[in-house]
């Protein structure tokens, strides 16, 4: 099995055994090109079930060596919240790493596929069917992975748990970035505060970001992909047991309660 293959199916055993890995298989790719051939192989083990990808930030100071503002992931799992009757519970890897974010998630309302002419800005703005309030829960077998970086971070299928969705905001369209605003507590406490204009560009510079990423890999987009835009308040590491709210005002609120993934599920 070369290094790629035995990277990724590492991730992947470990993550359908919810045990954790005490250290990063083999070696951490140097590059963001290996990482991604590594999530490559692991978004075709998902293969149809794939709900859609989810897009997160690089550091400012890691950009320049790395060639990239934004790296992606797949959804691992996605999780409804807004029919739910109190928490919905989101399981993670006990003893790896987990973090509670407040995303702005797109449900794309048409097919996108790869085109090497890319897509004008308009016309991906004309794709998003509905922008919906959510979550992602980050979360890897290796409690190490955030604080390794980017090219690790690409490598365990994005440091994806689970993207849970909130109800679709209602205007999103003629709403000025800053008034989305967004707010996560941990077990009541509040921990962030933010809004979508966190997003570097907005939400839709992320789409667009994700769709050129995509291409390079000769991937598109399908209509009814949930796209997760990235961190507004921050990466808030948290632990099974714990309840997260999160709030986004006129727009909505809700509560993930992250689980201990059984052993072997
Ligand atoms: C925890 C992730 O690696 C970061 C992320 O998802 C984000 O910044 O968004």
């Amino acid at each position: 099995m070369d290094r790629i293959a035995a990277i990724a199916d590492a991730f992947i055993a470990a993550r359908a055994a919810g045990t954790a890995l005490d250290a990063f298989p083999l070696s951490q790719p140097e590059t963001l090109d290996e990482a991604y051939r590594i999530q490559d192989r692991e978004v075709d083990e998902i293969g149809a079930a794939l709900p859609g990808w989810k897009i997160a930030g690089v550091r400012p100071d890691l950009r320049a060596a790395l060639g990239a503002e934004r790296v992606a992931g797949p959804i691992t799992r996605l999780v409804d919240a807004r029919r739910a009757d109190g928490a919905v519970e989101v399981p993670v890897v006990a003893g790896g790493f987990a973090a509670a974010e407040a995303e702005f998630v797109l449900l794309l309302g048409r097919d996108l596929p790869p085109r090497a002419e890319g897509y004008a800005a308009e016309d991906l703005a004309a794709a998003v069917a509905a922008v919906h309030i959510g979550a992602e829960i980050a979360g890897s077998p290796l409690a190490t992975l955030n604080d390794l970086g980017p090219t690790a971070v690409v490598s365990d299928h994005g440091n994806n748990a689970a993207i849970v969705i909130g109800p679709a905001i209602g205007d999103w369209r003629a709403r000025p970035l800053e008034s989305l605003t967004s707010r996560v507590a941990i077990d009541g406490a509040t921990i962030g505060e933010g809004d979508a204009a966190r997003v570097a560009g907005g939400p839709l510079a992320a789409f667009a970001f994700l769709v050129a990423n995509l291409a390079r890999r000769g991937r598109g987009l399908r209509a009814g992909d949930w796209i997760s835009t990235g961190a507004t308040t921050g990466v808030h590491v948290i632990t099974p047991g714990s309840v997260a709210t999160f709030d986004f005002g006129a727009a909505g609120a809700f509560e993930v309660r992250i689980v201990a993934q059984p052993r072997g599920a």
